[in-house]
């Protein structure tokens, strides 16, 4: 089938469409990975954004949904150079097509997908418009040109209802704002006491599951959409060990005074080098994100920054021990990418199990 995918800026490509049939707004936003596009797909801070993959080719160890960071895609499509139609892999239960068929996304294949991430790259971050079923370039643009940014990405991907995961360990509150399995995983298997809450929790009603510490999970769009979020990191301050991972990294240098600011075209992949400031170490990391903190604003907030990407110098990580705050932009979670910093999660478990004696 015929599709087309079309930028703001006038630019459209014509390629093989698959998945739904239909059109589908979005931030054209590209992420570099080899590998890790169901993590990706089902990344929940990729709602409201279409995904494009710089690797030229995608879905060749198919899918299983073992892999999965959510109940499903959140990306809103997807645009690759080639899809594999024949995957191998002796986990893989279904290939990328049907994935797409079943979960009722659309993408885009056989599309020069190095041109439109320089055009990305130089132009910034584009609103686009992919529909499946139509070559019609022109329309593709226009559609892309009244597309309205969504300011409510986050109620559409955090829980309706707090869960919980029993263990031995301190209790930990993450609030929701789209999390990532492998976070709420990765506190589980260090045997703490989840308690995962919607992202709409006040802070009393935080409070009022006796928390260790409370972890702000990573999330879709503007972290100044996060009015609760930032209030609950406001009340928290101080009170009791508070973490931070992408958007709630970013929440919490709002919280304390810090501004935040849109990236030309981000960061997302599973090799962004981050510059350890105090151990001097390279750490390589997985990142997801078009945001990021103001290092001229965090002066005078109490926070320090401790770690800054080698590339482009923005800030990695934040922290204040003595109100036992701290946070990372990137994913030490991985999934995908490299697990250079799950030593993350102890630290986190050990710091809420110090607030917890
Ligand atoms: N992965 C995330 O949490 C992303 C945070 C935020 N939505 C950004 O793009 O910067």
């Amino acid at each position: 089938m015929k599709a087309v995918l079309g930028l703001e800026d006038g630019t459209y490509v014509v390629g093989e469409g698959f998945g739904r049939e239909g059109v589908t707004l979005g931030e054209l936003v590209f992420a570099t990975p080899y590998t890790g596009y169901e993590e990706a797909l089902t990344d929940p801070s990729y709602k409201g954004q279409i995904l494009l993959f710089t690797y030229p080719l995608i879905g060749n160890y198919g899918v299983n949904p073992e892999s999965f960071q959510s109940d499903g895609i959140k990306a809103e499509a997807l645009v690759v150079r080639e899809k594999c139609v024949h995957p191998s892999h002796p986990r893989y239960r279904m290939s990328l097509d049907e994935f797409l068929c079943r979960e009722g996304v659309s993408g885009i294949a056989e599309v020069d997908t190095r041109m439109l991430t320089i055009k990305t790259r130089r132009h910034g971050t584009m609103r686009s418009a992919l529909i499946v079923g139509s070559d019609d370039g022109e329309k593709a643009c226009e559609l892309a040109r009244g597309m309205e940014m969504d300011h409510r990405l986050i109620e559409k991907v955090t829980c309706r209802q707090p869960y919980e995961i029993k263990g031995n360990g301190p209790r930990i509150v993450v609030m929701d704002f789209g999390v990532k399995k492998n976070i709420v995983n990765s506190l589980a298997r260090r045997g703490v006491n989840v308690i995962v809450v919607p992202a709409t929790t006040s802070y009393q009603a935080v409070m009022d599951y006796r928390p260790d510490a409370i972890l702000l999970s990573n999330g879709p769009g503007d972290p100044q959409d996060a009015r609760n979020g930032i209030e609950v990191a406001r009340q928290a301050a101080g009170n009791l060990p508070l973490f931070g991972i992408c958007l709630g990294h970013q929440i919490i240098g709002l919280a304390m005074g810090a501004n935040t600011y849109k990236l030309k075209f981000g960061h997302r992949g599973a090799n962004q080098p981050v510059i350890d400031l105090v151990e001097k170490k390279v750490y390589i990391t997985s990142q997801n994100h078009g945001y990021a903190v103001d290092p001229q604003s965090v002066g005078g907030t109490g926070l320090e920054v401790t770690q800054t990407n080698a590339n482009d110098g923005t800030v990695e990580a934040m922290k204040n021990d003595r109100m036992r705050i701290m946070s990372v932009q990137y994913h030490p979670e991985a999934c995908p990418g490299p697990r250079d910093t799950n030593w993350l999660f102890d630290m986190i478990v050990k710091k809420a199990g110090e607030s917890h004696a």
